[in-house]
């Protein structure tokens, strides 16, 4: 194994944000002065491991141009589903000449209060495995499993309390060795181009990289990350987030 590999950093920075809601593109919400995406670029560059990075904007972005960067900055084109920006980003980086041993380090635009100690932490762990490794936390929660069942005879009617949509608990789920992903998510390049091929042959449904190799039986290294790390996903998280920002700050 290459102990020491170049680790190419990539920002994924091409989704609408439609959980979020809001009018402009998620990654461009201001918190503490910065937009997220300004955030996100600002930790990776506090690695002693990154000197550049790649963001993965929409083709129609006409924001990122007018923002300043912590990192020096090229540019590639997403696509509709994440892992299709992901995607382009990595044909983006193997044009440069990367080596298939290369690291690439994926982010979220959207997490932006990542500490620095745990993207050190991941590249550190990624470059003795031979795929990868990404972030994640325990879950902490008990987790239920739901139904809907539109029939059902309450003592209540549903409409008394103002909803009729939510759902029954069908079972828990056991949280042991259960873990909820984060990124930064670090692959090889060339393991990285080969499982993206394999979803998209046989249009595979994913969220996360480190699903591509699971498809695959291909194992990826699960590294304990901050439960600071959250994403903007919905409307409570800016309120989570912007106290995460100023705490750490
Ligand atoms: N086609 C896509 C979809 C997502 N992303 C990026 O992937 C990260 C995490 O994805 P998510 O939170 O799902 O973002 P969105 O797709 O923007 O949100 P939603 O699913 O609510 O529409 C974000 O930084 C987002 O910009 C991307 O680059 N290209
Ligand atoms: C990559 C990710 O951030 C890991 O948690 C996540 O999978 C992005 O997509 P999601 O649809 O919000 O889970």
């Amino acid at each position: 194994m290459n102990s020491k590999p170049n680790i190419h950093a990539m920002i994924v920075a091409a989704g609408r944000g439609s959980r979020f809601g809001s009018s402009i593109a998620k990654q461009y919400t201001m918190l503490q002065g910065q937009t997220l995406l300004q955030h996100s670029v600002a930790r990776l560059a506090r690695s002693a491991y990154i000197d550049k990075c790649l963001l993965v904007v929409a083709a129609d972005d006409s924001t990122v141009e007018t923002l300043d960067f912590a990192l020096p900055i090229h540019y590639a084109i997403g696509g509709a589903e994440r892992w299709q920006s992901v995607q382009a980003g990595v044909e983006s980086i193997a044009n440069t000449g990367a080596d298939d041993s290369d690291l690439v380090l994926i982010h979220d635009a959207a997490r932006p209060a990542v500490p620095i100690q745990d993207i050190d932490q991941v590249i550190r762990v990624a470059m003795s495995e031979p795929y990868g490794a990404i972030l994640a936390t325990p879950v902490a929660d008990t987790l239920k499993q739901s139904y809907t069942q539109s029939n059902v005879q309450s003592e209540l009617a549903n409409d008394d309390i103002g909803q009729t949509s939510y759902p029954y608990i069908k079972h828990t789920i056991d949280r042991i060795n259960t873990w909820q992903a984060q990124t930064p998510q670090v692959f090889r390049l060339g393991q990285l181009k080969a499982v993206l091929h394999h979803v998209s042959e046989y249009q595979l449904d994913i969220t996360d990289e480190a699903s591509a190799f699971e498809y695959l039986d291909l194992p990826i290294r699960l590294v304990t990350g901050s439960r600071q790390n959250i994403k903007l996903t919905y409307p409570d998280d800016a309120v989570l987030l912007a106290a995460i920002l100023a705490a750490q700050s």
